[in-house]
């Protein structure tokens, strides 16, 4: 086993009587994409900033690449990549100018052209920065992140204001990273992006750590159920329907009907076969099992009873 890239215990940081991370561990492995969640206020930003060292703590350990963030100076901050929500950049520079200005600080150094290509800058190397959209700024922050060729790369919600396009753009892009060894450590609020994207997740609430699982653990240790919806056939009515492990719910108003189910291939199964029989069509008929979305929500207690 190779030595972990971060090593967090027993982290403690409080601001006046608010305990902003209360007591937090977890390590992440080298070559890992590791994905802090937790709803506003949790802990998150808090905690990364320690681990950047750019925010003291109370109490813990805390290693990073072998070095304690709080004491490790430049040798340290030279090792290690931050790619900010909102940089202030140089407006007037252009996007080559700047990659090259910035690789420049660094003794172990990226290419600036090639790091513009890994970002698909390509196109607007001699483009001034004012003239980037949103979204090819935040590319721009990416490869100014990179800049000094890092082991361990922060991302602080890497995707936020992209298009959907562009974020799955970004997302190619960060797996890229993962195949060159770089170890991340992603802050996000986009349950699917963490889904496609880490290898682990660590969900904080109130400075606390209440899970810890892969993507597809989670969503397993959740134990929610699966829920098969249709709409009503013509003619039929709920008490009509078979019976299933789950009692059948109808949306107020609506004719779509919802069964939250733990055997979701025996009660599709008799739904299918009860609708065959019956010569009646279920029209939208849908079998969606939990997503880490409905994993957070259940384990943050966020989950909207509306359905
Ligand atoms: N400089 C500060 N002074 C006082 N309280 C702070 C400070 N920074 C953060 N806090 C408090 O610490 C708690 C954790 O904040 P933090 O920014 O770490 O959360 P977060 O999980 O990053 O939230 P978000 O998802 O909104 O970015 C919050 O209650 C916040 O109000």
């Amino acid at each position: 086993m190779s030595t972990p890239a971060i090593v967090v215990r027993d982290l403690v940081r409080a601001y006046g009587s608010v305990r902003a991370v209360d007591g937090l561990s977890f390590t992440v492995d080298e070559g890992e994409i590791f994905a802090l969640l937790g709803p506003n206020g949790a802990g998150k930003t808090t905690t990364v900033e320690i681990l950047e060292g750019y925010r003291d703590r109370d109490g813990g350990e805390v290693s990073v690449l072998g070095f304690d963030p709080a004491t490790g100076g430049t040798a340290y901050r030279e090792r290690i990549g931050i790619v900010l929500q909102s940089a202030g950049f140089e407006e007037e520079f252009t996007v080559r100018e700047l990659v090259r200005l910035q690789v420049s600080l660094y003794p172990r150094r990226h290419d600036p052209d090639e790091l513009i290509d890994l970002v698909e800058l390509g196109d607007k190397r001699n483009v001034r920065v004012k003239a980037l959209s949103g979204g090819q700024r935040r590319r721009l922050d990416l490869a100014l992140g990179l800049a000094g060729a890092p082991g361990l790369l922060f991302l602080d919600e890497p995707t936020t204001g992209f298009d959907p396009a562009a974020r799955r753009r970004a997302w190619v892009l960060i797996e890229r990273l993962r195949g060159l060894g770089t170890t991340i450590l992603l802050t996000t609020h986009y349950l699917e992006e963490a889904q496609r994207l880490a290898d682990r997740v660590a969900v904080l609430v109130a400075g606390r750590l209440v899970a810890l699982s892969s993507p597809e653990g989670l969503r397993a240790e959740g134990r929610l159920p699966t829920v098969i919806s249709f709409e009503l056939p013509a003619g039929a009515t709920l008490g009509g329907l078979p019976a299933l492990t789950g009692p059948p719910e109808a949306e107020a108003g609506g004719r779509t009907v919802r069964v939250r189910t733990h055997s979701p291939l025996a009660d599709t199964g008799r739904l299918t076969a009860w609708a065959l029989d019956a010569g009646l069509d279920l029209p939208d008929l849908a079998v969606e099992p939990p997503t880490l979305e409905d994993a957070y929500l259940a384990l943050t207690g966020e989950a909207d009873d509306g359905g």
